[in-house]
């Protein structure tokens, strides 16, 4: 197995290996490690040609510890601790267990803060950690470290931290679930037996912060809806959404609302029962700071 010694900057016993010189045998290509960590994406760890000696260069500016050099920190349980102990700073990671078994290796714009999420979301994973800091932390110097981590526990392991293997989800941070989009009725087969005013009376005066869109929130069909709502979420307030073209649950709404509130156009949010406005008028209370303090009051 060829391996090439390079810079006195690595730590003694540090060696760089080419990608393409050594696929663990008796382990799947190294393109199917290939995972993704909480806040980056990887590229794929595929096999390469070797290095240019260009690359090489960078990547010995930007290198950390070998993994095996370095020290496991004890993982502790409050924030606080966490933001003493921890760097906030973009580096690779390495989990372990209780029984010291390797179980995600991962890299982050912020090592302090992706640390305690996992701790948060996997606390009977997460007993040690070790921690490399990249200097110049730019995607391929993140990436290469990262790379070089997995390498060596790789080839001293023979396998892929189970974390690491593809289609596993326990370190990655899902995206949080949207909200489904509240409907005025059971169905338009269902007969009302108040009017659709009163029912569009009830749900604004019910719910702080409404917003009548067309589409759905998670799929606006509209530019000025879409604007809405990644205002709203962008204030991250707690609203409601309706589908004025939802003629199935919300059959009449559309000419409804108008009448209603005398506004001829969609998007519509209402706060506390009021109509604020439309997009145009969200976009500039947003953007003179004015819309926050309304969304919480
Ligand atoms: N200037 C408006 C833009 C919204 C707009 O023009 N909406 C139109 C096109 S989506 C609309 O709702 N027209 C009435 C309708 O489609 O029933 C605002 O600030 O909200
Ligand atoms: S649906 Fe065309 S501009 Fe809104």
């Amino acid at each position: 197995m060829a391996a090439i010694n390079v810079s006195p900057l690595f730590t003694s016993s540090s060696s760089l290996r080419t990608f393409s010189s050594y696929a663990p045998q008796n382990t799947p290509t190294l393109s199917l490690y290939s995972r993704f960590a909480p806040s980056l994406s990887f590229p794929s760890f595929s096999l390469r040609p070797p290095i240019s000696t260009k690359t090489r260069s960078l990547i010995i500016a930007s290198a950390v510890k070998n993994l095996s050099e370095v020290e496991p920190i004890p993982v502790p349980a409050t924030p606080e601790e966490f933001a003493a102990k921890f760097p906030s700073d973009a580096g690779v990671y390495a989990v372990f267990d209780q029984n010291d078994e390797l179980q995600f290796i991962g890299i982050s714009r912020n090592i302090a803060s992706s640390l305690f999420s996992h701790k948060t979301s996997v606390p009977e994973l997460c007993c040690s950690v070790k921690v490399g800091v990249v200097n110049e932390a730019d995607r391929t110097a993140l990436t290469q470290a990262w790379k070089s981590w997995m390498e060596e526990h790789i080839e001293a392991t023979g396998k892929v931290p189970p974390g690491n293997e593809s289609g596993n989800t326990t370190w990655v941070r899902q995206p949080p679930k949207k909200k489904a989009d509240l409907r005025l009725t059971p169905g338009r087969h269902v007969q009302l037996t108040v009017p659709l005013e009163e029912l569009i009376d009830k749900l604004v005066k019910q719910n702080k912060v409404v917003a009548f869109i067309k589409g759905s929130r998670s799929a606006p069909m509209c530019g000025f809806s879409q604007r809405v709502i990644a205002i709203l979420e962008n204030q991250g307030v707690d609203y409601e959404s309706v589908d004025v073209l939802d003629e199935e649950y919300n059959c009449g709404l559309r000419e409804t609302l108008k009448q209603y509130s005398n506004w001829p156009t969609f998007p519509q949010v209402f706060v506390n029962g009021e109509l604020v406005g439309g997009c145009d008028i969200l976009t500039s209370m947003y953007e003179k700071g004015e819309l926050a303090g309304l969304l919480k009051n």
